[in-house]
């Protein structure tokens, strides 16, 4: 059976992650021109590379199309319904590290907390005739924050797919759940991130794709173990 490793083909993540490959012994070659999404492992004839945009990776990675991925916990956990249950996070590898965080404008001075932002939510609707506008491009886990753990109801969320710090100035949403990892950018856009609004704490993962198939396949342990001894 070949083994495929799907990793970042550009962004961020892209040169951290080949590098924890090679400190693992696992040197990427290119197949064909040095344009080509196609990779294999020198020494390692029974695994092939896959080079994909990191959420592809997190849906691929899902979906069992490839082995392993090297993406953001924060695409798998927002790309998967059941993500502990289709993959396993086989390895924290200490770079891409940013938070998703639920972020206010720094002048509701009294709004410090969710508890209090539970409160503002309750009483939006016969404040300004509709509900607290959330910006985000985390559907899933700000649902699961807001309602799974915190049991606010009274939100709508306006999806934003760029320049989400931006919808409370423009007045498209009330406050925003996006990713941060300096805070420069909520900074310049006036907002605060709530005393308790991390909802995730994200690095770049190895996960690998929960498949009958990888039972007693010992290239799998292989890969697993290399990369852990790179980190
Ligand atoms: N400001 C940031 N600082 C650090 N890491 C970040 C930041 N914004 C996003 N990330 C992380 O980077 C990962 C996505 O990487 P990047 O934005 O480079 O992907 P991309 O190439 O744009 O891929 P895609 O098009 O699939 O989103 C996410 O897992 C996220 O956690
Ligand atoms: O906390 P900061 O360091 O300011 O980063 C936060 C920004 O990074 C992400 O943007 P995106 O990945 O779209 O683009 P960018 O990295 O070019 O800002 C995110 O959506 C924020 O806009």
């Amino acid at each position: 059976m070949t083994i495929t490793i799907a990793l970042p083909s550009k962004g961020r993540m892209k040169d951290d992650a080949s590098a924890i490959f090679e400190r693992a012994g696992m040197k990427i070659v290119a197949v064909g021109n040095d344009r080509s999404y196609r990779g294999r492992i020198e020494g390692w004839d029974d695994v092939e590379v896959a080079f994909l945009s990191a959420s592809e990776i997190s849906r691929e990675v899902g979906c069992g199309a490839v082995d392993f991925g090297v993406t953001g916990e924060d695409l798998v956990r927002e790309g998967l319904a059941d993500a502990d249950g289709r993959v396993e996070f086989a390895a924290r590898l200490g770079f891409g590290h940013a938070e998703v965080v639920v972020a206010v404008p720094e002048i509701w001075y009294d709004v410090d907390t969710m508890a209090d932002l539970g409160d503002v939510a309750a009483d939006f609707r016969a404040r300004h005739g509709r509900r607290l506008a959330i910006a985000t491009k985390y559907w899933r886990l700000t649902q699961q924050f807001f309602s799974g753990s915190h049991g606010i109801q009274l939100y709508r969320i306006v999806e934003s797919l760029g320049a989400t710090e931006g919808a409370p100035a423009s007045g498209s949403a009330d406050i925003v759940v996006d990713i941060t990892s300096t805070g420069s950018t909520l900074r310049a856009n006036h907002l605060k991130i709530l005393s308790d609004g991390v909802i995730l704490r994200s690095e770049a993962c190895l996960v690998r794709a929960r498949k009958t198939a990888h039972e007693g396949n010992p290239t799998i342990n292989r890969i697993i173990a290399a990369v852990r001894a790179a980190i």
